[in-house]
C-alpha cells in the first residue's frame, strides 16, 4: 500500500495493492494491520454508502461530541473531497486539503476526529463509501458552510446541488468554541 502525504499532517491518503487477472480485480478496502504500519489504529463502527449525481455538494459535516474519524473512498465515478482542521487547539485550524478520488484511482483518504468533510461530484454517478470510527449520532451533528470565506476552498465548481441543511450550515466564525472539537 502507497501513502501519499496531503496538505494537512494528519490527513493521509492511501493507494491499495490492486491484483488484476482475466476476471478483473481485487484491491483491500480496509486493512487494520497496514494502518497500523503508519500509526493508526481506527476502531470502525459504521460503514456508510453514498450516491451521488454530478454537481452535488455534501458537506462540510462533522459530529461533536463523539467525533468520526473517517477512511473515505469512491467507488465509482469521480469526487473532490475535501477535509478541514476544526480542532480549536490544532495549529492547523480553519485550514483544508483536498484529494481528488475516484473508482479508477482507487485512493482511501483517512480524515481524522476533529475534522470536518466534504466533497463535490465531479462525475455523474458518484458512489462513495466511508468506514466511521463512531456511530451517527443526531444531536451531535454538525457542520460548517461549504463556501465560508474564511476556509476559502478551492471548489472546483460555482453553484453545487445542496441538501436544504447544507445550505443553511453556519459559517465558521458563528460557531461557538464548545461545539468545535478539541485535539484528541
Ligand atoms: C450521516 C448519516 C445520515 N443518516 C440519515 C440522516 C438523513 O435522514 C439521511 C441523509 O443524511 P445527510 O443528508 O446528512 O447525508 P450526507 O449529506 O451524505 O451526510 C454525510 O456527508 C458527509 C460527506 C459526511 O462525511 C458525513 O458522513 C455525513 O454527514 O441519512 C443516517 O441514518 N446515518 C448517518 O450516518
Amino acid at each position: 500500500m502507497k501513502v501519499i502525504a496531503t496538505g494537512l499532517a494528519d490527513c493521509l491518503l492511501f493507494e491499495p495493492r490492486v491484483f488484476s487477472d482475466d476476471r478483473g480485480e481485487f484491491f483491500e478496502a480496509f486493512n487494520h494491520d497496514r494502518l497500523r504500519e503508519h500509526g493508526l489504529q481506527p476502531a470502525f463502527v459504521q460503514g456508510n454508502v453514498s450516491r451521488s449525481r454530478r454537481g452535488v455538494l455534501r458537506g462540510l459535516h462533522y459530529q461533536w461530541p463523539q467525533p468520526q474519524g473517517k477512511l473515505v473512498t469512491v467507488l465509482e465515478g469521480e469526487a473532490f473531497d475535501v477535509a478541514v482542521d476544526l480542532r480549536r487547539d490544532s495549529p492547523d485550524f480553519g485550514r483544508w486539503t483536498a484529494v481528488v478520488l475516484s473508482g479508477r484511482n482507487r485512493r482511501q483518504f483517512w480524515i481524522p476526529e476533529g475534522h470536518a468533510h466534504g466533497f463535490v461530484a465531479l462525475s455523474e454517478d458518484v458512489l462513495f463509501g466511508y468506514l466511521c470510527t463512531a456511530t451517527y449520532l443526531p444531536t451531535a451533528d454538525a457542520g460548517v458552510r461549504w463556501d465560508d470565506a474564511t476556509l476559502a476552498i478551492d471548489w472546483p465548481v460555482s453553484a453545487p446541488l445542496l441538501s436544504a441543511k447544507d445550505s443553511t450550515l453556519p459559517f465558521l466564525a458563528d460557531i461557538p468554541a464548545v461545539r468545535l472539537p478539541a485535539v484528541a
